[in-house]
């Protein structure tokens, strides 16, 4: 039977404050703490047998909970082994201390673009819905709960990532902790936030080797490598929008993570970086012709492929799909199938490396590549004449 559709009475267990005699689902214990907001009741619920023992805490009210917990990743005896390797046991890169950056992890093997680099469920989701409107205290106590309730391996490598300020109290080490590893992750329009332990060593580049996505299949955080990686180089994702010039950026990561970007692109001389910056000004504004769709727009296929050449040129080639996809469709606006088609498989390939299956742009561009002429976009740019 599936958990969901068991709901147990549970004794106290060998986990700190998890009580006694709550309705949750079987495998599930509820929390002592739990914070109301609105008309719903948060509480933590945990997991310990989650991915091959690591365990995995989510503060959530009960109804979302038994919702969440009928979900395949969750089921008893079903982790996701596949996604299960022992943190710290990988083959291709190492923990190491960086200058200036705290840690980070290194590449220990050649790493080809594409390849997986991790897979790794989450310590800790919390309803996004909290994030709003919870005031610190009360969400530092909830989230102290949720980490004291880790089987002590998975809490340990938790409590071990970075804070960007001196901490109090243990709740206050935790919510900082949360604070700065913590991901956004959505599962069929639910918003969470989610901190992966060893996801959260990967620095911050803003022209990045690496990319993740959330794959709710698994409930796992998947990080690809975008380009060859060769070894000793760092592995590196971005937290933030690439697309937005050197000084937006370096604001951004300083308000938002408190740090001041030592990455390549942002210690570059200056006239790098004005380069750099007038490319990204210039992807921005073929992105607004792009989009235009009214009788006046100026949008070309050539003005596409130059949007592909300026990623690739500004090293953005983990969001190249974004590009593909456009060239697909222009191409196809004016009734050129064999080069849109050239460009739906690009986007295709590289889309489903680096944003995984199931996303809007990935089925339109199976559609065109099954059948242009029945594709929205099939002569969408072509004016009758008047
Ligand atoms: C998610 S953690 C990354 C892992 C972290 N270095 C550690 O020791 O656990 C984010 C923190 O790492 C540091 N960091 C990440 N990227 C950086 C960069 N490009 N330059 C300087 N510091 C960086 C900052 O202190 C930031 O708040």
């Amino acid at each position: 039977m599936r958990p969901s559709q068991c709901l147990q009475v549970h004794g106290s267990s060998k986990y700190g404050n998890q009580s006694v005699n709550r309705d949750v689902p079987a495998g599930w214990a509820q929390g002592e703490i739990c914070q109301t907001l609105g008309r719903e009741r948060y509480c933590v619920f945990t997991l310990p047998e989650f991915s091959g023992g690591d365990g995995v805490s989510i503060i959530t009210t009960r109804s979302r909970l038994s919702d969440l917990a009928s979900k395949q990743p969750f089921q008893s005896g079903n982790p996701p082994a596949n996604t299960h390797v022992q943190a710290g046991t990988s083959t291709i890169y190492r923990q190491a201390e960086l200058p200036e950056k705290g840690i980070g992890l290194l590449a220990t093997a050649p790493i080809r673009a594409g390849q997986r680099i991790m897979s790794r469920t989450p310590a800790l989701i919390v309803d996004g819905r909290l994030m709003q409107g919870l005031e610190r205290n009360r969400m530092s106590q909830l989230l102290a709960q949720a980490v004291q309730e880790l089987p002590t391996p998975h809490r340990k490598r938790f409590l071990d990532l970075s804070t960007h300020s001196s901490v109090s109290t243990f709740a206050d080490r935790v919510y900082q902790i949360f604070a700065v590893n913590n991901f956004r992750t959505s599962l069929n329009g639910w918003d969470f936030q989610s901190t992966f332990t060893e996801v959260s060593r990967l620095n911050h580049d803003c022209r990045p080797n690496s990319v993740y996505y959330f794959d709710p299949q698994t409930f796992s955080h998947k990080v690809m490598a975008v380009r060859n990686i060769v070894p000793g180089e760092e592995l590196t994702i971005s937290y933030i929008d690439g697309f937005q010039s050197r000084a937006a950026r370096q604001d951004q990561l300083l308000r938002h993570w408190g740090f001041s970007c030592s990455c390549h692109v942002c210690q570059s001389d200056a006239h790098i970086a004005e380069e750099s910056d007038s490319r990204v000004a210039q992807i921005l504004e073929l992105w607004k012709e792009l989009d235009d769709y009214s009788p006046s727009s100026s949008a070309t296929p050539e003005k596409a492929e130059l949007l592909v050449e300026l990623y690739g040129l500004e090293g953005m080639e983990g969001r190249i799909q974004e590009a593909y996809y456009r060239a697909a469709i222009e191409f196809n606006a004016l009734g050129l199938s064999s080069q849109a088609m050239k460009y739906a498989r690009l986007c295709l390939d590289k889309g489903l490396a680096f944003k995984g299956p199931g996303r809007p742009f990935i089925d339109s561009m199976k559609e065109l590549l099954r059948d242009a002429e029945a594709h929205h976009s099939w002569k969408s740019r072509i004016r009758a004449p008047i």
